[in-house]
Parts: C-alpha cells; sequence; structure tokens
C-alpha cells in the first residue's frame, strides 16, 4: 500500500482552448474538473490501475468538498484532515497541438496545528505501508522543511519515503536524505542550481544527489521519458506516442507507476519501464484523467542501461 500527502491539492479545471491569446475573450471548446494535487493525482492513479493507495489531504471550503466528491466518485480512499481556508482550484488550458498552460493557485493558508494534524494523519496512515510519498508545492504557512519532517518521522518508523516537489521545498527534503526523488528537468536544475542540457548533465546531477544519500533519484523527461539512478545503476526509458492531449499530472502518473511496480516487487527495470508507460499514457488523456489498464495498450516502451550522454533534451 502507498501513503500519499498532498499539502496542497486543488480542483484542477482543464479548458480547451482553439489557441491562447492574451487579452481576448476566448471560447472554450471543452472543460472537465479533476480532483488534482500531485500526491492526489499518485494515488488516483494507483487505484484506477487496480493499486492500494491512501490520500491524505488538508479539505476546506466549498473547493475542499467538491475534491471530496470527485475523490470518492473515483474510489480513492482519503484521510480528510479538516482546515479553515478552502482549497485551490488550477487551471490549465489546452490547445490543439497539446501545448498546456497552467496557472496554479498558492492555496490557502494552513495554521500550525492544521500541518501537525496532516502529519499525524499521515503517519498514522502509513502503518505498515510500502512507501509513503509527499508530493507537490507547500501552501502559506507550512513550513518550507515539512517534507524534511515528514521523511525523518517516516525514517523513525521504519519506513520509505519518496518526495515529489520543487524549490525550498525539495531542497529541504534532499537534505533530510528520502530513499526516492522524482523532479522533472527544471527542477532538478533548480535544485542543483545550474542548467542541464544533455542527459549527461541530468546523470551527473543525479549521481550526485546519489552520493549525498538518496537510495534512488529519477529524473522525468517529459517526451524523453525518465532516467533512474542509484548507487550501481543507470537506466533511461522512454516511450513514443504521436497524439499528445495533456501533460497535466503525466509526472504523477509515472511516480505512481513506478511506485506501484516497486511495491509489487519489480526489479528497478521494470518498475522505471511502468512508470515511464503510466506517464506517457496520461499525455494521450484529456485533462488530469489518470490512464486505466485499457490505455496502457499499444504504448511501446524502450529501455537502455547505456544512455546516450550526448543527446540534447530539448524543451518539452
Ligand atoms: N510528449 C511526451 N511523449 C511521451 N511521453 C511523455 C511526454 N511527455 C511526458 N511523457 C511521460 O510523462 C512523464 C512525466 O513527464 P514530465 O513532463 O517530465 O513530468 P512533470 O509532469 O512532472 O513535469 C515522462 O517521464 C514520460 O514518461
Ligand atoms: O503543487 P503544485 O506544484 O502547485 O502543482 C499542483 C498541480 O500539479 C498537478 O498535480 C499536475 O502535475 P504537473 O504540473 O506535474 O503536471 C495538478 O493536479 C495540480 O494542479
Amino acid at each position: 500500500m502507498i501513503v500519499t500527502l498532498t499539502p496542497n491539492p486543488s480542483v484542477d479545471r482543464a479548458v480547451t482552448l482553439d489557441a491562447l491569446v492574451r487579452g481576448e475573450v476566448l471560447r472554450a471548446s471543452d472543460v472537465r474538473v479533476d480532483a488534482g494535487g500531485k500526491g492526489v493525482n499518485v494515488a488516483r492513479a494507483i487505484t484506477a490501475q487496480g493499486g492500494d493507495a491512501i490520500a491524505v489531504l488538508p479539505v476546506g471550503g466549498p473547493e475542499g468538498h467538491l475534491l471530496e466528491e470527485l475523490l470518492d466518485a473515483a474510489d480513492v480512499p482519503r484521510r480528510s484532515v479538516a482546515i479553515t481556508g478552502s482549497a485551490r482550484m488550477n487551471i490549465s488550458v489546452l490547445e490543439p497541438d497539446g501545448t498546456t498552460t497552467k496557472l496554479n493557485e498558492p492555496g490557502p493558508e494552513l495554521a500550525e496545528a492544521e500541518v501537525e494534524a496532516m502529519l499525524d494523519a499521515t503517519l498514522e496512515a502509513a502503518a505498515g505501508a510500502a512507501w509513503v510519498v509527499g508530493c507537490g508545492s507547500l501552501p502559506p504557512g507550512a513550513p518550507v522543511d515539512l517534507y524534511g519532517q515528514l521523511v525523518a518521522r517516516v525514517h523513525a518508523g521504519g519506513g520509505k519515503v519518496a518526495i515529489d516537489s520543487s524549490g525550498p521545498a525539495l531542497a529541504a527534503a534532499v537534505a533530510a536524505t528520502p530513499d526516492l526523488i522524482k523532479p522533472n528537468h527544471e527542477e532538478l536544475e533548480e535544485l542543483v542550481g545550474r542548467a542541464l542540457p544533455t542527459l549527461g548533465d541530468v546523470q551527473d546531477a543525479a549521481r550526485d544527489l546519489v552520493a549525498q544519500g538518496i537510495g534512488i533519484v529519477c529524473v522525468s523527461l517529459g517526451r524523453h521519458g525518465a532516467l533512474l539512478v542509484t548507487a550501481d545503476e543507470l537506466l533511461h526509458s522512454w516511450a513514443t506516442i504521436t497524439t499528445p492531449l495533456s501533460t497535466v499530472g503525466a509526472g504523477d502518473c509515472m511516480l505512481a507507476g513506478m511506485l506501484h511496480g516497486l511495491t509489487r516487487g519489480l526489479d528497478h527495470d521494470d518498475a522505471l519501464a511502468e512508470g515511464v508507460a503510466w506517464g506517457a499514457a496520461a499525455v494521450t488523456l484529456p485533462g488530469s484523467r489518470v490512464p486505466h489498464p485499457e490505455d496502457l495498450h499499444g504504448i511501446p516502451v524502450d529501455l537502455t542501461h547505456s544512455p546516450d550522454a550526448g543527446t540534447t533534451l530539448a524543451e518539452n
């Protein structure tokens, strides 16, 4: 079982437009609403594939109510922690060529007691879990080392922790040496403080993080797939898709597939390939819809132990 903590969940509203033009009145051709936030998406993806996950999230206000309704409709087990503020609503604008523009709100201000209650609920749900996953940005009021605290508390109980975050929250989590991190290319560049234009540069940065004590560094690279580095392994896996629809939540599905694979005892090759397949499948689906088993058919996944270090990582 996998427990996800999403300190800053959202109602995700995905709006499809012919073209995003600033300063104009634009008519949407389609709209989708999903429960969102990175850990919520990880739990949704695992549930959709028949796995066991529990989403822990702070819930308040009308958007919080909608979030719970959406999770219940998708049969995602959850532990809601009541908060005074209102959950955020994030908007994604999707254009026909697959370009995705995201407008993420900061989220509600959390009180110290609400942060504590969220950590307690996560630790309680985590008894016997294979992995605890801390995901996404931190809302105002949450301490920057919230994920660092999560890592320390889960480790004290003998559990394993994965972190998928960005900026100072990720840096503080890394200082507490989680068992796995899943930055995307941009998040890794920010973490190490330098540009990483090639696969070889990403490889070197991931190796440095492993040398600091992180067991698995898995970097998602958009259409270039993902690179997984441990103390004695280097793997690169990718999937080619012809019709990208929405990249919202692709990284979350990638992480979900990999953790689901690891939990089922797959080795790192097969777990990475599973993650890459889930991530690529997510890109073929509208909004932040997560893939079900039938969505994985026909997604060919490649994997090598000798990545081409010279590959230039173009913008996704
Ligand atoms: N254009 C694409 N073609 C194929 N796979 C993709 C594409 N974009 C994303 N993916 C898949 O989704 C995963 C996550 O994408 P990425 O953009 O790196 O994550 P994030 O959503 O965290 O920014 C990748 O590892 C890959 O498996
Ligand atoms: O916590 P953050 O970084 O603001 O991201 C939250 C957003 O990210 C998502 O989890 C999607 O993930 P990606 O942005 O990585 O595609 C949305 O569901 C949510 O709206």
